[in-house]
């Protein structure tokens, strides 16, 4: 099995907040290309984790980022002793043996990089390695998945339309108050009343959203603040640590910030 390295033996814990599994099992019966929607931080890579290890399907992972070339996705000639040899990126590597291959925020990569992935979420269902002149065709087990932050795209950098229009989406936001205290406590090992109190701060954050902050703290800002304070460091310097340091700059946003926490501490 030559991608058994990608495959998940654990279980990954992931609480559920809709019904996602449930779509993203329909989709996969059909092999539908799926585009996860939502901010940084909510569980989506969580989520394609735990999935992967339901269908019992290996998980090959990228990182896109602006410097990433196709070459980077589908492979390229290396030179050995013995002159060159062509080795598989990690996309045709899912390609060939039926993986899912998570792009993590695919808008990042470079147009060129995207347009690989076209021939590969059509019916077409194959990848064309131009460079070594080979055309392959997907793993009937072969899915792709791609995710995407509504909350950073802008005109110049953005899906084509003829890419987003390849993917079902699936929706994610923060959890509903009750689960992201249930996350924060298992992911932290936080008591209860503390990930409340987390939660509540998180929440404040949120609503600053568009008000000086791009983003709200997401649910791994609550762990990071919670392990902090698993190590003994009280609860305001671990927010200013984990939280509030790292989300701004801006002197009055963390001032509003540093209220929020000491109304819920
Ligand atoms: N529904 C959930 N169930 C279990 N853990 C969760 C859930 N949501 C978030 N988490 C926790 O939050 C952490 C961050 O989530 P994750 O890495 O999946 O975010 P992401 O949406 O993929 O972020 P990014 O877009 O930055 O890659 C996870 O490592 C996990 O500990």
């Amino acid at each position: 099995m030559p991608l058994k390295d990608y495959l998940i033996t654990e279980e990954p814990y992931y609480q559920s907040t809709g019904k996602e599994i449930a779509h993203f099992e329909a989709a996969y019966a059909d092999r539908m290309p799926i585009m996860l929607k939502g901010p940084t931080g909510c569980g989506k890579t969580r989520f394609v984790e735990h999935i992967a290890y339901r269908l019992r399907k290996p998980l090959v992972t990228v990182s896109c980022h602006e410097d990433m070339t196709a070459s980077d996705l589908v492979g390229r000639y290396l030179l050995d002793a013995n002159g060159t040899v062509w080795q598989d990126g990690p996309l045709t590597l899912a390609v060939r043996h039926g993986a899912i291959c998570y792009l993590d925020e695919i808008v990042e990569a470079r147009q060129d990089t995207t347009v690989v992935i076209h021939s590969l979420t059509d019916d077409r269902r194959i990848l064309s390695l131009e460079k070594k002149n080979e055309v392959v065709r997907a793993h009937p087990d072969f899915q792709l998945v791609i995710s995407y932050n509504p909350g950073y795209q802008s005109v110049l950098k953005d899906l084509k339309e003829s890419t987003k229009q390849r993917f079902g989406a699936i929706d994610f936001s923060y959890p509903s108050a009750k689960l992201e205290a249930e996350i924060v406590c298992h992911e932290s090992g936080v008591e209860q009343a503390v990930a409340d109190k987390l939660v509540k701060i998180a929440e404040r954050s949120r609503n600053l959203r568009g008000h000086g902050l791009e983003e709200g703290a997401s649910t791994r800002m609550l762990i990071h603040v919670g392990q902090l304070i698993n190590r003994g460091v009280p609860l305001g310097e671990a927010c200013d640590v984990a939280l509030v340091l790292p989300i701004t700059d801006d002197p009055d946003i963390r001032s509003a910030l540093g209220s929020a926490i000491s109304a819920c501490a």
